[in-house]
C-alpha cells in the first residue's frame, strides 16, 4: 500500500493527483454556484423593484414555505441533507429580504461589492 506523510509533506504522486483532479472539479463546481447565484440575485432584484412599485411587502413567507418543502424534498432525492438545504435557502432568502427592503426604502438595492464597507453580508457586501 502506498502511503503520504503529512508531518514531512511528502505525499504519493498517486494521491497528489487524485487530489488535484477533485479540486478541480469542486473548483468548476464552486464557479457554477456562484455563476447561478449571480442569475438568481438578478432576477430578485427584478422582483424587488416590482413588489416596491406596487406596495408588495418584501418578505413573502407563504412563498417561502413552499419553496422550502420543495427544496428539502429535492435534497432528499439528491441525497442531501434537507436540513442543510433548508438552511442554505434561509440563508440568500434572508439576504434577498434585505435587498427588497432597500429598494423599497430607495435605497441603492444592488449587489456590487463595496471597498468601503467594513461588514460582510450574506452575498458578500
Ligand atoms: O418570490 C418572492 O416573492 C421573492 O421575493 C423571492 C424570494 C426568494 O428569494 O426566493 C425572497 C423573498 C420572499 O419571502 C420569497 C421568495
Amino acid at each position: 500500500m502506498t502511503t503520504s506523510n503529512a508531518a514531512t509533506g511528502d505525499v504519493d504522486p498517486a494521491v497528489r493527483e487524485e487530489l488535484t483532479r477533485l479540486r478541480d472539479s469542486i473548483d468548476n463546481i464552486d464557479a457554477a454556484v456562484v455563476h447561478m447565484l449571480a442569475e438568481r440575485f438578478k432576477c430578485t432584484q427584478q422582483v424587488g423593484r416590482l413588489k416596491a412599485e406596487h406596495r408588495l411587502p418584501p418578505a413573502d413567507p407563504g412563498r417561502e414555505a413552499r419553496q422550502i418543502a420543495r427544496l428539502r424534498a429535492l435534497a432528499e432525492n439528491a441525497k442531501l441533507d434537507p436540513a442543510f438545504a433548508e438552511k442554505f435557502l434561509n440563508f440568500i432568502i434572508a439576504e434577498v429580504i434585505r435587498h427588497h427592503e432597500r429598494i423599497a426604502d430607495g435605497s441603492p438595492g444592488g449587489v456590487t461589492p463595496s471597498a468601503n464597507r467594513t461588514t460582510t453580508s450574506a452575498a458578500g457586501e
